[in-house]
Formats: structure tokens, C-alpha cells, sequence
């Protein structure tokens, strides 16, 4: 823990001002009388001495007598700001409830009025994270060395750093600065979900400019007034600030999140091999959804073999392409396909239609792997057309356009399969391609179903069996894989730990889980699941030589004896060192009160 003692054993008084004021060591009504004599705040808050269950019960029942999501969120905020401890124990024991608050979907609705809001959410002086905008270009490093990452903790460096420019959150589009959320949240669950010190986080959001007009037009918009740079500008200052980022903290791992599709290839393919980094929505949305493809053919099999599957995209940006590279993984470790042939069961359809060579447009760069070349001439301008020709097992949809898995859509991959695969895996919810619903009744409730945001379960009206969808979310990934590469160090995350992440996961769930036909664990083990995963990306990381950790290096050798046998196996020891390492609002004395009270004595 870190030593808050002067040089003479006691707290000077500085040190106890701190303390005070800090809403990480500050616990407020469970402070004793004692140590509130000793730091100077008896008086400050009424008499009564509160355990830390009565504070969260208090927190609970204010947070669910708010009326709408986004004010909830706003609730949580200034509490995640005043007393984060309290904070992180809410959400750790409540996840079901307060993820779709902090995260997807409320994030993408307090994204839209972040500049509404945002000053709001915390005391003055306290940033929600770092925000480098054009303007900032000479002063880049010097800015990143004076930001504290917050709650303070000078004695801490951030070990992660979540970046955006706000170009394309979730489904939502160009929200520009407003962005944020995304960074915050993400970090978020990092602590909440795989334990990692919320003092070593570190959201950060790049202010381009914007080209959404409603952003332009709000007088309230708190970013640069401007339209998006060239891309000549952008890949200069984003190189700029990766550099100074590096250079002021060498260890830190960047996750790329919600760029424009284009930009999140290219910086992938720049960055991945020579610096600590990964891409959120092409690796980690690719991994999770392998993850609940794997599950989802296990339960098909009967019917359909694993390497007679075709699979359909709708949506061919970075989340649709990244998914389906992720998907060509399975295909080739698991069933010792050919990368041609894996290639082969998968077909994109965007905006006008299914992607071929000899469509006539000018395809995207991150498009052409894809494109089809075996379509004789035809050209299919529609998802129906496409799924006719195609005649999918499995269609999934990363298209940010909700509802276009309309009736007529369900009801065909319905006839076409027993069991149809349908993912419609845009966010925040109003974007998904279809609810889980619509799904269960145009398909005789035999679909095999993944969301990106979590849809209420559904009770079959006639048998009364209720069947529970899966949430095909990256967050079962990136906590798991950022603490697994935290430990690890590896100089690059590759795509075998990438795949390492996906298996574990799918191989994560209970019997109980499983007996359920769930595609992933339930979200209240996520803690657990991220631990299993960091693991394996561990293992992974020490067999490619990749990994730096001595420590690490030497426990997985002992732990992990038959590296290339490992299959199958659970690490335990492994895991429970990670599960060790996890930080946890209570796993830490954060001041000798002994100390504190002996000063006020003194
Ligand atoms: O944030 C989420 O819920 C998943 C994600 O990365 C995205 O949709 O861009
Ligand atoms: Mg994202």
C-alpha cells in the first residue's frame, strides 16, 4: 500500500488534509469519531456512524427512486467522484443492474448530452479524463505529465489508457468530445469487472473537430467548433500523442475504442506490432462474438456441421470485418481449415449489398479481404437478396441500424435453419438489428440469440420455459485481456492471445450455464470470467516468448507445465494470482488510523 507516513512515523498535516478531502480515503459516515477528530472533520457531517452496508443501502435506494437512465447515470457519477470506494461496491455486488447504467446503453444516451451534462458529474477540479484537443499539439507531453489521473494518487502511473476520438461511439456516429463517456465507462467496468486500480486508469478523448451538425450547432457543444481534419493531420497528431503518451508512461496499455472504421484499421495495422495496445471494437468485439459462436455451433452441431456454416454480415465497418477475422480464427485452430477455405463461409452485405469485387464501387481498404469474387456477375442490392443467395446458418449484424432484421428477415432464417444464428450485436440497444423477442416469436423460439446490449430474457407464452439472450459485448474481453497483458507484458498483443481470450471465455461458463444454453456466463461472474481470461492470455503471452514479467514468466513455467497441451486446462493457481492482484474496495487498509489519532494528540 502506499506510505502516506512522514519521515517521523506520524501523518503531517498536509497528509491529513489530503486524506480529508480525498474521495478515495475519506469514507464519510462510516468515519469514526476519532479518526473525523483527527482529520480535522468532526462537525463536517451529522453524529451518526454508518457501516458501509447502510451507506450503500442509501446510495441504492436514492439511485432507484431516479425516474429516468440518464439521471441515474448522472447519480452514479457524482458518486463514483465523491466516494469511490462506495462506488465500486455498488457496482461490483449490483453489475446486473448498474452496467447497463455506467455502460451500454445508458453511456450512448449521456454520450449524446455529454456537453449537457458533464460539468455535473463531479465536483470542480476533478476531470473525468483527459482531453487533448488540435490546439494542444506543441504541448502534448507536458499536458499528459501534469494530468493526474483521478482519484489522485501521485505515487500511482495509469496502467491502461482507453482512447477515442469520438468518431464512432457505438452505433451512435460522430458525437465528437462528447465521446468520453466511452473512455470513462469502458475504464469502469476495467475496475469493476477485472479489478484494476481505478487510480490507474486513464480515459482519454482527442478533440479532431466534428462533422455532426448538431454537435456544430449546440451552444452548449464543449468541443472545438470545427469540422473533422484531413486524414493527413489526423494520423500525425494521434502518432503525436501515442508517442508522448509512451513517453511519459512507458508501460501503458492502450485500447483504441470507437473510431471511424477506417482510421481503426489502419491505426491497428500501424501500431499493433511495436506498441502495447489493441483495438476494442475489432479485437474485442471479434473475440467475444467467436466466443459465442463457438458456443452457439456446439449447440447446432447436430444439424449443421462446424465447417458447413455460412455466415451473413450485415455491416461491413471495423466491428463487422474485425468479427469476421476473429471468426476465420475458429475455422482454421479448430477444424484445420485453410484460411482461403474459412474465408469462403463468409459473406459482408452494407449499404448496397452484398460486398463484391465487381460491384463498381470503390470499395473500402477493410473491405476488400471479403469481397466476393464467385458471384458470376450477380450483384445482390439487399439484405433479402443477399440472405437468398446466401442462404445463411448464421446472420449477424454490426450495421448501427436498429430493427432491420425486420419479420420477413427472422421468419426466412427460420425456415432456412432449425436453428438459425441471429446476432444483432449493434449498440446501444436502439440500434440492435432486432430485439430478442422479435427473434424468439419469427422463429418458433428456436433461435440462437446474441445482443451487444443486454435484452430482457423471454418467457415462451405457450410452455412457460423462460430462455435468456446472450451479450455478445466485449466487456467479457477487454477487462480480462488488458489485466492478462498488465501482468503478462508482452511487447504486442497478438491475434493468439486475442484467440486465447475468446476460447477461454467460451469454455468459462458452469454446468448450470450451460444447461441453460447460454452462449456466455451470467454478468454477475464477470469478475471471475475476466480472471480465467487474463490467465489464458498469460499462458498465451509466455509460450509465443512474448511475455516480460519475470515473476509471471517463472509461476506459468511451474503452473502451466505442458504449455502445449494446455488445452482444456483451468491454470488454477495462475488464476488465483490473478484473482489476488485484482484491486477491491476493501482489500486495502488505506490509512493507519493509529497514526492519524496519535498526531491529533500530539
Ligand atoms: O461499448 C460497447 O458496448 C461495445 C462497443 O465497443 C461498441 O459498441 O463500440
Ligand atoms: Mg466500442
Amino acid at each position: 500500500m502506499p506510505n502516506h507516513i512522514n519521515g517521523k512515523g506520524h501523518y503531517n498535516a498536509e497528509k491529513i488534509e489530503s486524506i480529508a478531502r480525498s474521495p478515495y480515503l475519506n469514507q464519510g459516515t462510516t468515519t469514526p469519531h476519532s479518526i473525523r477528530n483527527a482529520l480535522h472533520t468532526a462537525g463536517l457531517s451529522p453524529s451518526a456512524v454508518e457501516t458501509a452496508d447502510q451507506q450503500k443501502k442509501r446510495a441504492l435506494i436514492q439511485l432507484r427512486s431516479k425516474s429516468s437512465n440518464l439521471e441515474k447515470y448522472i447519480f452514479l457519477a457524482w458518486l463514483r467522484n465523491t466516494n469511490v470506494r462506495l462506488f465500486y461496491r455498488i457496482v461490483i455486488s449490483e453489475l446486473e443492474e448498474i452496467t447497463p447504467l455506467i455502460y451500454t446503453p445508458t453511456v450512448g444516451t449521456a454520450c449524446v448530452e455529454y456537453s449537457h451534462i458533464s460539468p455535473f458529474l463531479a465536483p470542480p477540479g476533478i476531470p473525468d479524463g483527459l482531453y487533448l484537443s488540435l490546439n494542444d499539439r506543441p504541448n502534448l507531453t507536458q499536458i499528459i505529465k501534469n494530468y493526474r489521473p483521478y482519484p489522485f494518487d501521485v505515487s500511482l502511473t495509469p496502467q491502461i489508457a482507453v482512447i477515442t476520438d469520438g468518431s464512432r461511439i457505438l452505433g451512435l456516429g460522430d458525437l465528437g468530445v462528447n465521446g468520453m463517456g466511452i473512455p470513462v465507462g469502458k475504464l469502469q467496468l476495467y475496475v469493476a469487472a477485472a479489478g484494476i486500480d481505478p487510480r490507474r486508469t486513464l480515459p482519454i478523448t482527442i478533440d479532431l473537430g466534428t462533422n455532426n451538425e448538431k454537435n456544430l450547432n449546440d451552444e452548449f457543444y464543449l468541443g472545438l467548433r470545427k469540422r473533422r481534419v484531413d486524414d493527413n493531420e489526423f494520423y500525425s497528431f494521434v502518432d503525436a500523442v501515442i508517442k508522448s503518451l509512451i513517453k511519459v508512461y512507458p508501460e501503458l496499455l492502450i485500447q483504441f475504442e470507437d473510431f471511424s472504421s477506417e482510421h481503426a484499421f489502419d491505426l491497428l495495422t500501424k501500431y499493433r506490432e511495436n506498441t502495447f495496445c489493441f483495438n476494442d471494437d475489432i479485437q474485442g468485439t471479434g473475440a467475444v462474438v467467436l466466443s459465442g459462436f463457438i458456443n452457439a455451433v456446439k449447440l447446432v452441431e447436430k444439424d449443421v456441421h462446424p465447417t458447413k456454416h455460412r455466415l451473413l454480415f450485415f455491416g461491413a465497418g471495423s466491428a463487422g470485418v474485425g468479427v469476421a477475422k476473429q471468426l476465420l480464427e475458429f475455422f482454421k485452430i479448430e477444424h484445420g481449415m485453410s484460411e482461403e477455405e474459412a474465408k469462403k463461409l463468409v459473406w459482408l452485405v452494407d449499404t448496397k449489398g452484398l460486398v463484391t469485387l465487381d460491384r463498381g464501387d470503390k470499395l473500402a481498404k477493410h473491405k476488400i479481404y471479403f469481397a466476393r469474387d464467385d458471384n458470376n456477375g450477380s450483384q445482390f442490392k439487399t439484405l433479402e437478396e443477399a440472405i437468398e443467395y446466401v442462404k445463411p446458418t448464421a446472420l449477424v449484424g454490426l450495421s448501427s441500424t436498429g430493427g432491420v432484421f425486420n419479420e420477413k428477415i427472422i421468419n426466412r432464417m427460420a425456415e432456412l435453419n432449425k436453428n438459425p444464428i441471429i446476432f444483432p450485436l449493434s449498440n446501444p440497444m436502439v440500434n440492435a438489428e432486432c430485439t430478442f423477442e422479435a427473434a424468439m416469436k419469427g422463429t418458433d423460439n428456436r433461435v440462437i440469440f446474441a445482443s451487444g446490449t443486454a435484452f430482457p430474457a423471454y418467457t415462451v407464452p405457450k410452455t412457460g420455459k423462460t430462455k435468456y439472450p446472450g451479450q455478445g459485448n466485449n466487456m467479457y474481453i477487454f477487462p480480462g485481456l488488458g489485466l492478462g497483458a498488465i501482468l503478462a507484458k508482452p511487447k504486442s498483443i497478438t491475434d493468439r492471445q486475442i484467440y486465447a481470450s475468446a476460447s477461454t471465455l467460451a469454455t468459462s461458463l458452469t454446468e448450470k450455464e450451460k444447461s441453460l444454453e447460454l452462449l456466455y456466463p451470467v454478468v454477475s461472474r464477470i469478475r471471475h470470467v475476466s480472471a480465467q481470461v487474463a490467465a489464458a492470455v498469460i499462458v498465451e503471452a509466455v509460450d509465443e516468448g512474448l511475455a516480460r514479467d519475470e515473476q509471471i514468466i517463472k509461476m506459468v513455467q511451474n503452473d502451466c507445465k505442458e504449455l502445449k497441451t494446455r488445452q482444456g486446462k483451468k491454470w488454477d493457481n495462475l488464476v488465483k494470482f490473478v484473482q489476488e492482484n485484482m484491486w477491491d474496495p476493501d482489500s486495502e487498509k488505506f490509512f493507519n488510523s493509529e497514526e492519524i489519532i496519535g498526531k491529533s494528540r500530539m
